[in-house]
């Protein structure tokens, strides 16, 4: 879409108001010319009266041109904030699967980036309105007043035109690579933010990153930008000096070649000159409305989840009191990557029943996390289907079928603000008395329904992102190596004491765990073997893969 369709899709009082209101100041602006021209040069005795009409149509032009700006400034404005909450709301409803897809870097880029570049295009936008808007006033008064002279000009015009067009192109070419490399710059920030502890310690490896990676596209970022503005100053050049040649060609052929007398000479000149600046404005925000045109196509190139009224709106627990839950022939398939085929998981058949406390165990990479994924539908089966109580998961039950399920995943993100399942307020009480289960009682508390702090170790926060899904009272509890990172003593209260308690108030616990000291506290144990899932049902197998374990370490 373009941004002007953009503009008018969604607010055409406005902008119909705004086009008139651009129309009418042009309208005046010419008109003010003609009136200098005509009535102020002419002299005469009525001068006062003369004189007080010419301030009353500038008072207009003034009040007409600020209204039509103004109006055009909010539209914009109003248009980004729009545009800003659909984006993040889409983001929002966005399968995870794209989100990987599309990268965090991207996805940053897209949120400041082409929003940014969005915002300057609507703030150049009224000086382009407006200009178009005069052109053609001026235009029609120069046809009305010589066609010849008026012929030329337009002529003139389109050919001054023509030859931008190659500029055009060439600044286009280098705005798209200034946009790509602005991905690339968000990916080296990410980069270093993230690895800013590897960098730290290795300050080759922080001098080769800057060196090879950032600098790289730092560079061809300054060059692509460079030369964007040097063939956007050459298109502005030309167009003032084509314009100021302009004037002299309608001098000569005015009174050189007698097509018309000086003073309709003089007033093309004069009128050709109010035309420049917004000739000269137009190319200049020529390069912001390439960028926004391009930053358009990346939003859409984004494929996000379209916009819903209830996008946001709290998803009932529908399907709140299953009795089973089941995996019927799924299977996926990561994308496979630089032609080597992506790893792929199933056919999983498994049938959970509520209220049962299962581990999952295997080695790194056989799938585990793919399989947590998949149960709780943030990944969508490539083939076989999720059933709940005998009934297939749906596109139309999906949202609700996440809503079972409370997480910690290994790259789980600590939020501070509390909240239930159903998004209604958590009782201080309960937080109190989960920090006190969970020993962190006395260095985090509840204010406001937020965690006063969340800057702790690893293992803490992963008791407090613990807390988090504990208390949105949920169904179902998948957790992904959650005790990985704690202490002996804790690890042994959560699996001998805090999963029973959990699971005595009716949750279903699908615990993804190394700790095979634990297994047998398990009503059942599932192990994942390169994508394949398979039952160990009996409590000696359990224990040769406790043996088996243990001789290999
Ligand atoms: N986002 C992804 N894109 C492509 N392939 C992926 C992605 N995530 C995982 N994989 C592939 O899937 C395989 C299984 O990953 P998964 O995270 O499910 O393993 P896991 O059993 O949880 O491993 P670990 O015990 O190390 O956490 C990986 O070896 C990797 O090849």
């Amino acid at each position: 879409m373009t941004l002007m369709g953009l503009l008018f899709s969604s607010r055409k009082k406005a902008f119909a108001a705004v086009a008139v209101l651009s129309v009418l100041s042009a309208v005046l602006s010419v008109a003010v010319l003609a009136f200098i021209s005509q009535r102020l040069l002419a002299g005469g005795a009525d001068l006062p009266v003369v004189l007080l009409q010419f301030v009353l149509l500038l008072v207009a032009l003034f009040v007409t041109a600020t209204l039509a700006q103004v109006t055009l400034h909010v539209l914009g404005h109003r248009m980004v904030y729009g545009l800003r909450r659909d984006l993040v709301r889409r983001v929002l409803a966005t399968d995870i699967e794209q989100l990987e897809k599309v990268g965090g870097p991207h996805l940053l880029a897209a949120l400041s980036t082409d929003l940014r570049n969005l915002t300057i295009a609507f703030v150049h936008l009224p000086e382009l309105v407006y200009g178009a808007a005069l052109s053609v006033a001026a235009l029609g008064w120069l046809a009305w007043l010589a066609p010849g002279l008026f012929v030329v000009t337009v002529v003139w015009l389109l050919a001054t035109a023509v030859m931008g067009v190659w500029l055009v192109g060439r600044i286009n070419f280098h705005i798209g690579k200034v946009r790509e490399g602005d991905d690339h710059l968000y990916q080296d920030y990410q980069a270093m933010i993230d690895g800013r502890k590897e960098l730290a310690l290795n300050r080759p490896r922080a001098a080769r990153f800057f060196d090879e990676e950032f600098d790289g596209h730092a560079r061809a970022y300054r060059d692509h930008v460079t030369r964007a503005d040097i063939y956007n100053g050459l298109a502005g050049n030309m167009a003032n000096v084509l314009v100021l040649a302009l004037i002299g060609v309608l001098f000569y052929l005015a009174v050189g070649q007698g097509w018309a007398d000086a003073n309709t000479a003089s007033i093309f000149a004069l009128t050709i000159l109010l035309l420049r600046t917004p000739l000269i404005g137009a190319v200049a925000a020529l390069p912001t409305l390439l960028s926004a045109r391009v930053s358009l196509r990346k939003l859409a190139g984004l494929q996000l989840a379209a916009d819903s009224a209830d996008l946001l709106q709290s998803t009932s627990n529908t399907l709140s009191g299953f009795s089973t839950l089941s995996l019927q022939g799924v299977c996926y398939h990561y994308p496979e990557q630089d032609g080597a085929p992506g790893f792929a998981v199933g056919p999983l058949d498994i049938t959970i029943r509520r209220g049962e406390l299962i581990f999952v165990q295997g080695g790194n990479g056989s799938g585990k996390s793919t399989f947590a994924r998949l149960l709780t539908g943030l990944y969508r089966p490539q083939q076989g289907e999720l059933i709940v109580d005998g009934e297939p998961v749906t596109e139309s039950t999906r949202v609700a079928f996440r809503q079972l399920f409370s997480s910690v995943f290994t790259d789980f993100h600590l939020f501070s603000r509390l909240l239930k399942g159903d998004g209604t307020d958590v009782a201080s009480a309960d937080v109190d008395a989960w920090l006190a289960t969970l020993g962190m009682q006395h260095k985090v508390r509840e204010q406001d329904g937020r965690l006063s702090d969340i800057r702790f170790s690893q293992g803490q926060r992963k008791r407090l992102a613990l807390l988090m899904a504990v208390v949105e009272s949920r169904d179902c509890l998948l957790l992904d190596e959650w005790a990985a990172d704690q202490d002996p003593q804790f690890r042994q209260f959560f699996y001998l004491d805090l999963l029973p308690r959990l699971q005595a108030t009716g949750k279903t616990i699908i615990a993804i765990t190394h700790d095979d000291h634990y297994f047998d506290r398990a009503d059942r144990l599932l192990k994942m073997d390169a994508g394949r899932l398979q039952e160990i049902d009996d409590l000696s197998a359990r224990e040769s893969v406790q043996v088996l374990r243990e001789a290999s370490l």
